[in-house]
């Protein structure tokens, strides 16, 4: 039977109530509106002319998870949230609708939306990059075309995370899909254009370059769908929105009655959002944690093919004539979900209070190893045969043990995701900090063990929001609210908060990193 698991590993239990003290909104203050849509929540943010956030409404969606591997959305549920944090936000803040000079749109990526032309109606739950129910289609792939072959047009190895397999199981095991399909009325997309279609009243249907990159769909030099990738999955074009290749551009005019009017000007990827919130250059590399964990690198206008795992994908293009400017990335399956598991589903402690306590009760995890592989491991192992693993427990291992060795591993996941793009770049590239965000950074404690396990420097922003932000200035740049300077750089950098250096000598993290490789050896095949 189905189980509803909105209180489960994925649930959103921590999804923070806002404690944010607001700069306070002027009568009749310019603002962009940013509309976060994640993997476990929806935001509605208000960003001013200095790149704060002003306001902001949040609401949790259910993660339905009806059989191991499988994750899904309610998209209806999803539009439904959206438009009540427009009316939360604007509500909460008095605004007026006309101080509102335009909305960025910024999405969890890959997750794969099916609805039916004429009534706009959802023809399939959405199916979210997490989910593995596609695992057959993609080992068939594998074995026909070998696992790197689609990389030099997609920048992408084949695996389950990418839309193209999740739309081809719902051609194949949803009649609903597939006779939508045959009468010529399917639309799929990704969330940024499923809400886009919602808020425009079924007006427009596209998509930009940022979140097409994700799809295995899309030429990475041309953004443009791709005639071959299309005859592969057989996936037929006028099944897939417009790509608009820039994230910065006129995207439609919402629709709905109490917002009606306003221009939707950004709409960019959630992890490439947070690279423009960074202001990240060329070299530089941000490594977000939410849900997932997701490292970007901008490498600058020429994609960089990776040799050790990575992903190549659009960072952003901003307008028509400015280049493409592309991201090495590092996918890692875990993040803030390896904390809302142990919470959740272990019950290892009820409130980060008790959180802080039990890691700080130990020095290291005592010799005990965990293996994230919830659902299989992305960058760079791409591996479906692994499963959470967890090694070395002894009758001295206790509570703190385990969630330390838990924690470490969202950390180590991350190094070593660091460690290929210095290999990709053959030692063209130094990577000396690493800019972070996303919920889990609000925890200092955790910020200094990822210093100490990738021996670099880790810094924290004075904004949390740094996604949101992204995509705020992408709305905002369109319609004058800041503009680039002549060097193409955005002319306001979010100021630092904290910077972590590392604190641990190298003999440990040496030890750390070779049993870890162990730990990892061990647990390939399980599945
Ligand atoms: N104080 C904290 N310490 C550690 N982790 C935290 C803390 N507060 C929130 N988190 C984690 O942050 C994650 C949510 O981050 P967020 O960026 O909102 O995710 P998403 O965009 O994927 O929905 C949750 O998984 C939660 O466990
Ligand atoms: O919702 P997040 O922040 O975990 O981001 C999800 C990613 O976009 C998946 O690729």
């Amino acid at each position: 039977m189905g189980q509803k698991a909105s209180a489960g590993a994925i649930g959103g239990v921590f999804s923070p109530a806002c404690t944010k003290n607001f700069s306070t909104i002027m009568k009749g203050e310019k603002l962009i509106m940013s509309i976060d849509q994640g993997t476990t929540s929806s935001r509605a943010l208000l960003i001013n002319k200095n790149l704060e956030v002003v306001g902001v409404h949040q609401e949790s969606h259910s993660q339905v998870t009806e059989n191991p591997g499988w994750v899904s959305h309610n998209p209806m549920e999803i539009y439904k949230n959206v438009e009540k944090c427009i009316y939360e936000v604007m509500n909460k803040h008095s605004i007026d609708k006309s101080q509102i000079q335009a909305v960025g749109i910024t999405n969890q990526r890959e997750t794969t939306v099916a609805w039916d032309k004429n009534t706009g109606e959802p023809l399939h739950d959405a199916i979210v990059w997490l989910d593995k129910r596609n695992e057959k289609i993609v080992e068939d792939l594998i074995s026909t075309h070998g696992v790197d072959s689609f990389r030099q047009t997609t920048g992408l190895p084949i695996a389950t995370y990418f839309s193209a397999t999740k739309m081809r199981w719902m051609l194949d095991n949803s009649t609903e899909v597939k006779k939508a399909e045959d009468e010529g009325r399917l639309c799929f997309g990704t969330i940024d254009s499923w809400l886009t279609y919602c808020l425009t009243g079924g007006e427009k249907y596209l998509t930009d370059a940022t979140n097409a990159s994700r799809t295995m769909l899309m030429d990475l030099e041309t953004l443009s769908w791709n005639k071959g990738m299309l005859e592969i999955f057989d996936i037929k074009q006028e099944c897939l929105p417009q790509i608009i290749p820039e994230s910065s551009a006129d995207f439609g005019i919402i629709s709905q009655s109490d917002f009606s009017g306003v221009p939707i000007t950004g709409i960019i990827g959630d992890q490439q959002s947070a690279c423009l919130g960074h202001t990240l250059k060329k070299g530089e590399i941000k490594s977000t944690y939410g849900t997932g964990c997701f490292i970007l690198m901008n490498s600058g206008t020429k994609p960089i093919h990776s040799k050790n795992g990575l992903l190549t994908t659009v960072m952003y293009k901003l307008s028509e004539d400015s280049p493409t400017n592309y991201a090495l990335e590092g996918a890692s399956e875990c993040g803030g979900v390896t904390i809302e598991w142990a919470k959740n589903n272990l019950g290892l402690f009820k409130d980060f209070q008790e959180f802080d306590h039990l890691l700080s009760s130990v020095e290291d995890s005592g010799g005990v190893y965990f293996v994230p592989a919830f659902s299989g491991l992305f960058s760079p192992y791409w591996r479906n045969d692994v499963r959470g693993t967890i090694l070395g427990m002894s009758l001295h291992t206790h509570r703190g043990h385990i969630l330390k060795a838990l924690t470490d591993s969202i950390f180590i996941r991350c190094s070593e995701i660091i460690k290929a793009m210095e290999q990709d770049c053959e030692g063209a590239i130094e990577i000396q900090k690493v800019m972070v965000d996303g919920g889990v950074t609000k925890n200092s404690g955790l910020m200094q063990t990822q210093a100490d396990l990738l021996d670099k420097t880790v810094v924290t922003k004075k904004e949390q929001e740094i996604t949101a932000i992204g995509a705020g200035i992408a709305a905002g740049l369109k319609v004058g609210m800041w503009e680039n300077s002549s060097s193409g750089d955005f002319p306001i950098t979010i100021p630092d908060a904290q910077k972590f250096t590392p604190s641990i000598s190298n003999a440990k993290r040496a030890e750390i990193t070779e049993k870890w490789s162990d730990a990892i050896d061990r647990s390939l095949g399980w599945a």
